[in-house]
């Protein structure tokens, strides 16, 4: 699913106007009714106490549409507020504010510098500013914002939180508002997936408001966010006649004294994932823990690497890997082959650089933040990060996956494929091995590396969501690895 900017999204919304046809002012209605239909479900006690603030642009335009339609759904205790900080309103504002003096909602209009009032409801609509904003909150707007965030009520935005950016960099500088849900229009917007918006908005929602969405799949774009109907696409079932032949060989190269258990994690991760063979390449020590915890698995003793290297279809390194990084220098002389690099392989790239111009073909690296500013230097923004992740997976003809909440996938060609499954719950220790498990098994299996990052990251993701939601609020690394075969035959999806 394309990712567009919010100009991309003006010109879709004009397009959409001229071709269907409609006019804007419908187009709004529609919006509005798609924001009513999501928003009843998160408070439907219509005697919900809600103050709908609104600017005179479009965004206010759509809180005016949203006030008028929640009170025709029974929600009685509503009251807008019209700020007035700007000069100029949008027509379709004008039409808005008109309809709804034909209702019982009352008004109060605000104008610069006057004083605010308190604010007791339980719920603030924000529809002050939206994928409009192009510029950083001053003056009445930022003093407006910062009334509503010192509120208890729950906040919910229309399309956008009030002062944060649609696309591009999101400075600290700048103050926006904190919505407990955004119910964004359409499609998410790219801020979205930055940990930088983690300042305004604790969850969103997208409903789709009926723009032409094969124009939009048709707008040129860099960015994507995964979807199910990918997996579907992407996944090959298996066959038949087919038999451990047929679905690789995955050699994973990982694990030492004290950290035995991410051999172990991306060891069953590799096996749960489908790879037709597993061998772990571990310390003797953690060979009895192998054995009990995954039988599966066959060792392959580091002596006896070279030798055997030939039967391995792809091969994944650094989870555990400690003092034996040195393993990856031996690993990148012999012949290439399909490779993940993770965890202390990937520390050992950022003090070796001369390594990284070895790399095979083939090849994914899976830096959490901190290893990827390990190997090419501190970054102050995620925007920034990721333009150096775009610039380096070009020029080296590598994928990177870097992990997140929401993981950028950087493809040889820079685009980028945004995850968006996996949850909190996740966070904790393994689940790193883990996906280095499944990507090196879907590798193993044929799967082009692009295929292998968007199937592994986002059935990782999947597997977690689907224990989460049965009701785990904490989802350790061994539960999820149980949990692939599951996201895999459900293709990603669990009703
Ligand atoms: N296709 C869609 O998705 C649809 C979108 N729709 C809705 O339209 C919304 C976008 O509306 P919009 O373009 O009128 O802009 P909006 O956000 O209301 O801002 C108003 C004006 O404020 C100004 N301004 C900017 N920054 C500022 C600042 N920091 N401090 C002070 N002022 C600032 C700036 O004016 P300027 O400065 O350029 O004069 C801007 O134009 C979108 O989020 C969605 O809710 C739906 O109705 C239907 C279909
Ligand atoms: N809050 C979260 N939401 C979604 N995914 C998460 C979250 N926290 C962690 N993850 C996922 O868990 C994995 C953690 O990887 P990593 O930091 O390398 O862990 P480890 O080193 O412990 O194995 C990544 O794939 C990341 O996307
Ligand atoms: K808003």
């Amino acid at each position: 699913m394309n990712i567009i900017t919010a100009a991309q999204t003006k010109d879709a919304d004009r397009h959409t106007i001229e071709t269907e046809p409609i006019a804007s002012v419908d187009l709004m209605e529609r919006a509005a009714n798609a924001f009513v239909t999501a928003f009843i479900p998160l408070y439907p006690d219509s005697n919900t106490s809600i103050l709908i603030c609104c600017g005179t642009g479009n965004n206010g335009g759509d809180g005016l549409a949203i006030a008028r339609l929640l009170q025709a759904h029974g929600y009685d205790a509503i009251t807008v507020w019209v700020v007035r900080f700007a000069n100029s309103e949008r027509d379709d504002f004008t039409a808005n504010f008109a309809r709804l003096h034909n209702t019982p909602i009352r008004i109060t209009e605000f104008f610069p510098g006057d004083k605010l009032p308190d604010i007791d409801q339980t719920v603030i609509i924000d529809a002050l500013l939206g994928s409009g904003l192009n510029k950083p909150l001053t003056g009445d707007w930022l003093r407006l914002v910062k009334h509503i965030n010192g509120v208890p009520g729950r906040k919910v935005a229309v399309d956008v939180p009030t002062g944060l950016r649609a696309d591009g960099i999101i400075p600290d500088t700048e103050y926006a508002l904190y919505a407990h849900d955004v119910i964004s229009f359409q499609r998410p917007k790219l801020s979205f997936f930055f940990p930088e918006s983690a300042k305004a908005i604790e969850r969103f929602h997208v409903v789709d408001i009926g723009l032409d969405e094969s124009y939009i799949e048709r707008l040129p774009t860099d960015f994507r966010l995964i979807t199910r109907d990918d997996i579907q696409r992407i996944y090959r079932n298996r066959l038949p006649f087919s038999h451990k032949g047929t679905y690789g060989h995955a050699l994973l190269i990982a694990g030492n004294t004290r950290t035995m258990g991410a051999a172990l994690l991306c060891c069953g991760a590799s096996v749960y994932s489908g790879a037709g063979l597993t061998s772990a390449c571990i310390p003797p020590a953690g060979l009895a823990a192998l054995n009990t915890c995954h039988p599966e698995v066959m060792y392959c003793p580091e002596e006896d690497l070279a030798e055997i290297w030939g039967t391995f279809d792809a091969v994944g390194i650094g989870p555990g890997l400690g003092q034996r990084e040195k393993l990856l220098t031996a690993c990148l002389g012999y012949s290439a082959k399909p490779m993940v690099i993770d965890a202390d392989a990937i520390t050992l790239l950022a003090r070796e650089p001369s390594l990284m111009e070895k790399l095979p073909t083939p090849c994914i690296l899976t830096p959490h933040m901190k290893e990827f500013d390990r190997l090419f230097g501190t970054h102050s923004s995620w925007w920034d990060r990721l333009r150096t992740a775009r610039e380096q997976a070009e020029a080296r003809h590598i994928v990177l996956v870097l992990k997140n909440r929401y993981t950028f996938i950087v493809m040889p060609d820079g685009s980028v494929y945004i995850n968006p499954t996996g949850n909190p719950a996740m966070a904790s220790g393994g689940m790193g091995d883990v996906l280095t498990g499944m990507l090196t098994s879907f590798l193993a299996q044929g799967y082009p590396p692009q295929e292998a990052a968007i199937l592994a990251c986002y059935l990782h993701g999947t597997a977690g969501d689907q224990l989460a939601a049965n009701g785990m609020a904490v989802v350790p690394a061994g539960k999820l690895i149980r949990m692939i075969p599951l996201a895999i035959g459900n293709r990603g999806g669990f009703s």
